[in-house]
């Protein structure tokens, strides 16, 4: 759950130094065995907000209120029980996927585990994410071809899901990939809800496939929400409270016409006008209220 979260850092305006907002009044929450997206145009605060989440924040002043299952998160939490996996793959090129997997096992799974029980934990990981079929094949470089871009991308989510974490943070889990494994790679990140995990993924232009995956949607310009809601939904709404800068034409999907006319919108200078459109919403009163119940709850 987060309340009005706020993200300042300095910055310089006609030589003064003034505090510029990266955030403003973000309010959410996610629920266990849900998928939730990210989404907004480009510098609109996507990768600020999940840092932020995560605890990786350290620059700038963070306000407002975080809370995992109704507390403040401590530095341990998050490390036990968070994953994060960042955009660009931080995997070792001369390794195999399971090679890969155990040396992760082995550096973040306790000292005192014996191996057989690593050596579970990552074949039970290889199997979630379907790299069964090429464990035994070699990462690779831009040098030396090995295993698949989308091979790649699953690789990455696995070492995040090495520690068994309950919320595990996905930025652009689908870039740089082509739709079809783009959706591949996102039908395993939902199967993995099963146990219970809460996900959370930045996304850029999503396939209409990949879009109806999510279960919520937290929408963002200019650092400010726009909407937040099911993602089921989401289009309509948003639509309804952007200036109409560009039209629907054949050939889009819903979820890449909205982050379009958000864009567009906001280059024209209007992203503050939708940022208050949602504020002065029925919808985010109703979240306002959806989240009091969350916080009075967790606080008896
Ligand atoms: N330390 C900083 N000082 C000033 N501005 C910053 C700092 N860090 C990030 N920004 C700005 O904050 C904004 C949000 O950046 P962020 O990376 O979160 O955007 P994003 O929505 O993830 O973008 P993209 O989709 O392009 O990855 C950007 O305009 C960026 O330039």
């Amino acid at each position: 759950m987060s309340n009005s979260i706020a993200l300042t850092v300095s910055a310089k305006d006609d030589e003064k130094t003034i505090r510029a907002y990266l955030l403003k009044s973000v309010n959410g929450w996610f629920e266990k065995h849900q998928l939730s997206a990210l989404m907004g145009p480009s510098g609109s605060g996507k990768t600020t907000l999940l840092d932020v989440l995560a605890g990786r924040k350290n620059q700038g002043v963070t306000e407002g209120e975080l809370a995992f299952g109704g507390q403040a998160p401590s530095r341990q939490f998050l490390r036990r029980y968070t994953g994060y996996v960042e955009q660009f793959d931080t995997l070792l090129g001369i390794l195999t996927v399971e090679e890969m997997l155990m040396y992760t096992a082995e550096l973040k799974r306790s000292l005192n585990e014996p191996i057989s029980s690593k050596r579970a934990a990552v074949e039970m990981v290889l199997k979630k994410l379907a790299l069964d079929q090429c464990k035994d094949v070699i990462i690779g470089n831009q040098m030396t071809k090995g295993i698949s871009g989308g091979q790649a991308k699953r690789t990455n989510i696995g070492i995040a899901l090495i520690t068994n974490p309950r919320v595990l943070f996905l930025d652009e889990p689908t870039s740089g990939l082509d739709s079809y494994t783009a959706n591949e790679v996102m039908t395993v990140v939902k199967a993995l809800l099963q146990d219970g995990t809460t996900i959370f993924a930045t996304i850029h232009s999503p396939s209409q496939y990949c879009f109806s995956l999510f279960d919520r949607l937290i929408m963002l310009v200019r650092g400010r929400v726009l909407y937040f809601g099911p993602s089921v939904g989401a289009a309509a709404f948003a639509i309804s409270i952007t200036p109409k800068v560009k039209e629907m034409s054949a050939g889009y999907n819903e979820a890449e016409f909205l982050v379009d006319l958000v864009t567009e919108a906001d280059r024209q200078g209007k992203g503050s006008e939708i940022a208050d459109a949602y504020e002065a919403s029925s919808l985010c009163k109703e979240n306002q209220g959806q989240l009091l119940m969350y916080t009075d709850s967790t606080q008896k």
